[in-house]
C-alpha cells in the first residue's frame, strides 16, 4: 500500500503530493471537459465506428444527437448511453433522402438549440465487384450517401453553426481512398472524392470560422469490415504487412475527433488524418 503514497516524478506535477489513484480518478477531469455546453450530429452513429464517436464526445461533455436509418437501431443506443449517464437523444435519418437530413437538423435544433459539431460518418458499399460492371444505380447509391449527403447535410446546419460563430466538421474517409483496394472501385473513389471535399469545404468556411477535417480509418473491426458483402477478406493482412499486427477498434477513431472537435484543434482545418496502424506516406 505504501507504494502508493509514493511520489513519482512523471506523475508529480503540482506542489502537493497526492497518492497516484486520486490523481487518475481527479474530479478537475471531469469538471474541464473540453466540448462541455457543445451540440455535436453525428449520422450513421447507431453502431460501429459512429457510435464510438458518439459516446465519446458524450463523455468529453458534449450533447450529442445519434441518427441512422432505423428509429429501432437510434432507440437502441440512445437508450445505451443513457444509461451510461451521457447526454444524447436521437433521431431516424437516411443521409441520402432530403427530408431526413431536414428532420434531423430541426430534431437537434429542437433538442438542442443550436449546432456546434457536425460528424458525418454514415457510408456504404452496396458493390463488391466490377467498377465498369457497376450500374448506374449502384454509382447514384454510392456517390449519394458517401460524397453528396455530407455536404447536403452541412448547407442545412451552416446558418446555425454561423449563429454559433464557428463550429467543426469531420467527414469520414478510408485508407481505400489513397490505395484502391480491388473489387471496391466505386467505393474506393467515394472515399478518394471526400478528401478533395474536405479541402474544398475547409477552404470555402474558414473565413466563418467553421474547421473541416476528415479521419480516414484504416480496417477497423465493425460490422461493416468484418462482412463479406461489404469488404472482401483479403484486408486484414494489409495491417499484417504494414504496421500494428491488429486490426483497430471503433474507439481509436474516436479520440481523433474529440480532439478534432476540441478547442485544441482550433487552428487544424482541411486535414485527413488516418487512424490505421501504418502511415499513409509508407
Ligand atoms: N470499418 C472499417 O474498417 C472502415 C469504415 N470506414 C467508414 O466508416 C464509416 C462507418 O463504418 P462502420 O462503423 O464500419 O459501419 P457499421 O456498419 O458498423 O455502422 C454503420 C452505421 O451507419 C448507419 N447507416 C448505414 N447507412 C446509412 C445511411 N444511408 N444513412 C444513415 N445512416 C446509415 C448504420 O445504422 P442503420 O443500419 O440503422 O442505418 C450504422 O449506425 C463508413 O463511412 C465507412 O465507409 C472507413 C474505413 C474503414
Ligand atoms: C494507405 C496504405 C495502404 C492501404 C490501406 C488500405 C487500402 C486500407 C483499407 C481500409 C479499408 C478497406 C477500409 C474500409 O473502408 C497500404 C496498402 C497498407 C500501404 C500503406 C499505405
Amino acid at each position: 500500500m505504501a507504494a502508493i503514497f509514493r511520489p513519482i516524478p512523471w506523475a508529480f506535477r503540482g506542489s502537493l503530493c497526492l497518492p497516484l489513484s486520486a490523481r487518475r480518478f481527479s474530479k478537475t477531469v471531469d469538471e474541464n471537459r473540453s466540448l462541455a455546453g457543445k451540440v455535436a450530429v453525428i449520422t450513421g452513429s447507431t453502431r460501429g465506428i459512429g457510435f464510438a464517436i458518439a459516446r465519446r464526445l458524450a463523455q468529453d461533455g458534449a450533447h450529442v444527437v445519434i441518427s441512422s436509418r432505423k428509429q429501432e437501431n437510434v432507440d437502441e443506443a440512445v437508450t445505451i448511453l443513457k444509461e451510461e449517464g451521457l447526454s444524447v437523444t436521437g433521431t431516424m435519418c437516411h443521409v441520402g433522402k432530403a427530408e431526413d437530413r431536414q428532420h434531423l437538423v430541426t430534431t437537434a435544433l429542437k433538442h438542442s438549440g443550436g449546432i456546434d459539431f457536425l460528424v458525418c460518418v454514415a457510408g456504404v458499399n452496396p458493390l463488391v465487384g466490377s467498377t465498369l460492371g457497376a450500374s448506374e444505380q449502384i454509382w447514384d447509391k454510392i456517390l449519394d450517401v458517401n460524397v453528396k449527403s455530407p455536404a447536403l447535410l452541412l448547407s442545412k446546419v451552416l446558418p446555425y453553426m454561423e449563429n454559433r460563430r464557428g463550429g467543426s466538421v469531420v467527414l469520414v474517409s478510408s485508407g481505400v481512398a489513397y490505395v484502391p483496394v480491388p473489387k471496391l472501385g466505386v467505393y474506393n473513389t467515394s472515399k478518394t472524392a471526400l478528401l478533395g471535399l474536405c479541402k474544398s469545404l475547409a477552404m470555402e468556411l474558414a473565413p466563418k470560422g467553421i474547421r473541416v477535417n476528415c479521419l480516414v480509418p484504416g480496417i477497423i473491426k465493425t460490422d461493416f469490415s468484418l462482412r463479406e458483402k461489404t469488404m472482401p477478406n483479403m484486408l486484414p493482412d494489409m495491417n499484417k504487412i504494414f504496421g500494428v499486427q491488429r486490426l483497430g477498434e471503433p474507439e481509436e477513431c474516436a479520440g481523433l475527433v474529440s480532439f478534432l472537435c476540441s478547442s485544441d484543434a482550433s487552428y487544424i482545418t482541411g486535414e485527413n488524418i488516418m487512424v490505421a496502424g501504418f502511415s499513409s506516406k509508407l
